[in-house]
């Protein structure tokens, strides 16, 4: 946690949803969030029914954006779509987006700044491949991707950094604590190079294989800030343990 920094509780429901699950959206919707601010971020099909089943209790969000506001790109989604059917949030440059679809940190910033256009708040993602962690390469992989993805003008009213080690994500393995921590440090670092005094009042999120047991010891680290969480957001028993991890 960083003082003076209210936390972000994010769930990425991936390529994962049907009608039958806006009943777990409902049970988040019930609880309590006095510690955090919650996020989930849903498929594009479920977006309309989650607004209506979150009842504003938790923010919304989308899970990639196009750059350009409308036009012919069958099968996109613009940030003013999400934004229109209820979203606050969208997540740019996903390691599985960066994968699956060739974006660039190039292309993320647009993302980045396609959302703001939208007036919505971009969640962007960075993080080292396992070679590139076992090749000591970490903290430069960070340094390249935070001043390629992040636009300049990034403020920490419209912009989130989430942390996602690609290694850890669905693996259930994390970086030791030793390790979380140095990379936040070091994300903070280059976020204040880039922007100035902003960096200090951005959230920068951990994500891979955050569960129930392992928030605690996560989001207690300095410069965690919250947590973006994947698997175990499906499930609103899970994703409220790990948001109930947030002192109040
Ligand atoms: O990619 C993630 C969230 O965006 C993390 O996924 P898991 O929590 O399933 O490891």
């Amino acid at each position: 946690m960083t003082p003076g920094i209210r936390p972000l509780i994010a769930g990425n429901w991936k390529m994962n949803g049907l009608s039958a699950d806006i009943g777990e959206l409902e049970a988040m919707a019930e609880a309590a969030f006095g510690g955090a601010d919650a996020l989930i971020c849903v498929p594009a099909t479920l977006m309309t029914r989650a607004h209506v089943a979150l009842e504003g209790k938790l923010q919304l969000g989308g899970q990639d954006c196009h750059t350009a506001a409308a036009g012919a790109h069958t099968g996109d989604v613009s940030a003013e779509m999400l934004a229109d059917a209820g979203a606050t949030h969208v997540l740019v440059g996903h390691s599985e987006r960066r994968t699956d679809h060739g974006e660039t940190d190039g292309i993320v910033a647009d993302k980045a700044e396609a959302a703001w256009r939208a007036g919505l708040t971009a969640v962007i993602c960075i993080g080292e491949t396992k070679a590139e962690r076992e090749g000591g390469k970490t903290l430069s992989v960070l340094s390249r991707q935070i001043p390629g993805s992040v636009p300049k003008e990034a403020k920490a009213k419209n912009t989130v950094i989430a942390y996602e080690p690609v290694w850890a994500i669905g693996t259930g393995l994390t970086p030791t604590v030793e390790d979380v921590a140095e990379a936040h440090a070091h994300i903070r670092k280059e976020l204040e190079t880039l922007l100035g005094e902003e960096a200090g009042k951005m959230r920068i999120l951990y994500g891979g294989s955050v569960k129930p047991g392992n928030a605690t010891e996560l989001l207690s680290i300095e410069h965690v800030d919250g947590a973006l969480v994947g698997g175990a957001s499906l499930k609103a028993v899970d994703f409220l343990a790990i948001a109930a991890a947030c002192p109040v």
